[in-house]
């Protein structure tokens, strides 16, 4: 294998060995980007020399979870000093004068950062499409779309071009591309990680999370990033878990609900075939397997698509050519400075979702759109609670397709439709996993969605580990 091929555990074994120096590594992953980029156009902005600080630091913390490995950001969290632009022309040359708190951590961790990701512009988007700048493309087919919106962390650590990536994920953002691209993604319980610093897109729903090579990766990513932050008001507070210990338990006993009504829904064969026999194979392992009942996804689709434009309509406001980034320069007065800003630095699906939450929040409309979906919420909310009375984990797909090819899907409602199996999960708060579980005939890799309960990480990540080394797949590589 490769150097570019290892994963995070993998290069701290060989660096413990005395086998490779981070500074081997850190030019392993730098020659990729070189031989692939122009092919996969992953990163918004390679950040080498911030790579080389992180490596000229690695004597004073070599004993980081991460000290040494070469990680990307998507380019909606801070980064002190280095454009962090959210894919929007509005911040093309935002420069922020602080780090945001994850990335502070894996900062205080060791790694080297070696770029920020493209993606959905300001992360609405399930194709990576939406960036204002450029198409990223998927490993495992050029002409596929990586998904969305964390697709250019999804694509880069898909092709070699980091060890692990954050991701953040609103509506299915960590979790979509992951499955896409043929590797984990996880969306942690609401709160576990801090959004200080992440770029507001819909509050009560955004959330940091890694995006990884494989399950023992992403505890080791949710050790370093996990934990109360006075910063983020959301943050929980309360002991940190060591997310590894969970990789020595198996699924005997575990109880594990099959929700009929999502698996009822209109999805590719193939996808469908893969989950369950993976499932499947987690019964033969000695998880008890039964079906469930839930509100139809589509309800959930549905509050989604007003809620998170309700919040973007509201964060979004201040980029108004006095604060941030972009101002336009063909204005008579200010309130066509304001208009002019908006209309030349926002891409149409970001006014599309102004335009949507703002008519969603106005008086006279406020009652039958907005209330009703913070109802339809709450439904939501308590349907998983029913079931996580009685059951450790749910399973449904990631996503009802494998990667779409780009350029095929001009329809913002079936782009909206990509999200049916992900929604759900941040409207009730609770963390999710996608995990590969195998191909479609067209060799494009397929997800698996593990839902546990809030603070369910650890379930999680003890199922999906098992699963990983029943289907051993997780050492299989696009091919560039
Ligand atoms: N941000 C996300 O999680 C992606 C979701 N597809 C959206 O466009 O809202």
């Amino acid at each position: 294998m490769n150097i570019y091929d290892l994963t995070i555990h993998e290069l701290k074994d060989k660096i413990a060995a005395g086998e490779m120096t981070p500074a081997e590594i850190k030019k392993a992953f730098a020659d990729r980007i070189n031989d692939v980029e122009d092919r996969v156009k992953s990163y918004i902005t390679v950040t080498d020399e911030l790579a080389e600080n992180g490596l000229a630091d690695y004597e004073n913390k070599k004993d980081g979870l991460l000290a040494g490995i070469p990680i990307a950001v998507k380019d909606n969290m801070s980064t002190d000093g280095i454009k962090t632009s959210c894919a929007s022309k509005m911040l093309k040359n935002y420069k922020p004068p602080y780090d945001a708190t994850a990335v502070k951590k894996l900062n205080e961790a060791g790694a080297v950062i070696m770029g920020k990701t493209n993606m959905d512009e300001f992360a609405m988007g399930s194709s990576t499409e939406n960036s204002a700048f450029f198409n990223t493309h998927n490993p495992w087919n050029l002409d596929r779309a990586p998904g969305g919106s964390s697709g250019g962390s999804a694509a880069a650590v898909a092709a070699g071009e980091c060890a692990a990536a954050l991701g953040s994920d609103t509506g299915g953002s960590i979790r979509q591309p992951a499955s896409y691209c043929g590797v984990v993604g996880l969306k942690p319980t609401y709160g576990m990680v801090s959004r200080y610093g992440l770029v507001a897109f819909a509050s009560s729903l955004d959330q940091i999370g890694p995006i990884t090579k494989d399950v023992e990766d992403s505890a080791i990513l949710m050790n370093v990033i996990a934990g109360h932050d006075p910063k983020d008001s959301t943050s929980i507070e309360g002991k940190k878990e060591d997310y590894t210990e969970y990789l020595k338990e198996d699924v005997s006993g575990m109880k594990i609900g099959i929700p009929e009504e999502y698996f009822n829904l209109d999805f590719d064969k193939d996808v469908k075939e893969s989950v369950l026999s993976a499932v499947e194979k987690l019964k033969e392992a000695g998880a008890e397997v039964e079906t469930v009942h839930m509100t139809d996804a589509s309800y959930a689709l549905a509050a989604y698509y007003v809620i998170a434009p309700a919040e973007a309509s509201s964060n979004l406001a201040r980029y108004d050519g006095v604060r941030y980034g972009l101002r336009s320069e063909h204005a008579a007065d200010i309130s066509e400075m304001f208009t002019n800003t908006r209309h030349e630095g926002f891409g149409d699906e970001v006014k599309r979702r102004i335009m949507i939450g703002t008519y969603a929040l106005s008086s006279g409309y406020y009652d039958a759109y907005y209330l009703k979906a913070q109802k339809v919420r709450t439904l939501i909310k308590d349907d998983f609670d029913r079931i996580f009375n009685d059951f450790d984990l749910i399973i449904t797909p990631t996503a009802p397709t494998t990667a779409i090819e780009l350029g095929s899907n001009s329809d913002p409602l079936e782009m909206y439709y990509t999200d049916i199996f992900t929604v759900p999960i941040n409207i009730a708060g609770v963390p999710a996993m996608s995990v590969p579980c195998g191909f479609d005939s067209k060799e494009m890799p397929i997800g698996l969605q593990l839902i546990g309960p809030h603070f369910g990480e650890g379930k999680i990540i003890q199922a999906a580990y098992t699963l990983e080394k029943l289907l051993d797949i997780s050492n299989k590589r696009a091919e560039l």
